[in-house]
């Protein structure tokens, strides 16, 4: 029987007494891509997340993990899912090793093939000198690469990673990043929740954006970028700006002091033409680059939308 894989949600909805957490999703996270889940606080992604997770039941909506319903076929769709929570919380008393081996357990892995793949993750997240520290005394930093390492412990299908940057240093974070496109080039489906957008430009092929539960667009993370906003500044502003006036381009000088003046542009090449054009009309330009990331700048303009 064949299966869809990855991961699904229509009209997904859940509520906490009265408060509506999410109210209509819909999402389609692929296999082989990552897929970033972008919101404001409070939108309703970990309440997503949870869902998928099978951790928390919806009240409305399907929802399916790996061709399976997280509701109804539990332990199918849970061996293999993959879930970081945005704070892991750990056994006190076992170290970092014996949570590992204990999840490998759980998920009926022997034991020695469980100790083998501790050990592995361990390596991968740059946690073996402390491995049989107990898992209570490691940093916040170091207790989310245990918690991503405990997420990977089955080598599940899909991940469900929540905030999994949040606490972690810049190496730590390139380290992520890395893994988790190298996971998507073996065929995973990687879903991933951030705040951090720059971050995600770079790791992620898919966005979904949800905004008071509810999913407002979703795309490919080369098709936000198709009309990007650049920031240009030039020693003199007025000059720039008379420049850009006469030349037909149309801008928006950056609010609340900011240095520079902003210009729709759809590529590199637009970059360029626009660049010759102001030096060989004599201003003195400073600087031309884009203003934020793609997924930065796409989150921001929905908001200014729904003022
Ligand atoms: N167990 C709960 N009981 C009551 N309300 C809850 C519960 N869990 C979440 N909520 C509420 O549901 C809404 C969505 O919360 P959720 O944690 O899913 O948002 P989020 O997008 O993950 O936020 P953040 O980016 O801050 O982590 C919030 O208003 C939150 O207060």
């Amino acid at each position: 029987m064949s299966r869809e894989s990855g991961v699904t949600a229509h009209g997904v909805r859940r509520s906490f007494g009265s408060v509506e957490a999410v109210a209509d999703v819909d999402l389609v996270a692929a296999p082989g891509r990552v897929t970033a889940l972008i919101g404001p606080n409070g939108s309703g992604k970990t309440t997503l997340l949870l869902m998928l997770a099978g951790l928390l039941t919806p009240d409305a909506g399907t929802v399916s993990v790996a061709g399976f319903d997280p509701v109804t076929q539990t332990y199918q769709a849970r061996s293999r899912t993959g879930w970081m929570p945005d704070v892991f919380g750990t056994w006190d008393s076992l170290t970092a090793r014996e949570v590992l081996t204990t999840v490998a357990a759980a998920y009926r892995i022997p034991a020695a093939d469980g100790e083998r793949r501790a050990a592995e993750l361990l390596d991968l997240v740059h946690l073996s000198e402390l491995a049989d520290q107990p898992a209570h005394v490691l940093s916040r930093g170091q207790k989310q690469r245990l918690g991503l390492a405990r997420a990977l412990v089955h080598d599940p299908e899909v991940l469900l990673l929540d905030e999994p940057a949040s606490g972690l240093d810049p190496r730590s974070r390139v380290d992520l990043r890395v893994l988790v496109r190298r996971l998507a080039a073996a065929g995973k489906t990687v879903l991933v929740s951030s705040h951090v957008l720059t971050e995600l430009d770079e790791m992620a092929d898919d966005a979904v954006f949800i905004s008071r539960g509810r999913t407002v667009a979703s795309e490919t993370v080369e098709s936000a970028g198709e009309t990007r906003r650049w920031r240009i500044s030039a020693l003199d502003q007025d000059v720039l700006v008379a420049h850009l006036d006469q030349a037909g381009v149309g801008y928006v000088v950056e609010p609340d002091g900011g240095a520079g003046v902003l210009v729709p542009l759809s590529d590199d090449t637009e970059a360029a033409a626009l660049l010759g054009d102001a030096v060989r009309a004599g201003v003195d330009v400073v600087s031309l680059a884009p203003a934020g990331g793609v997924l930065e700048q796409k989150y921001l303009a929905l908001e200014e939308e729904r003022r």
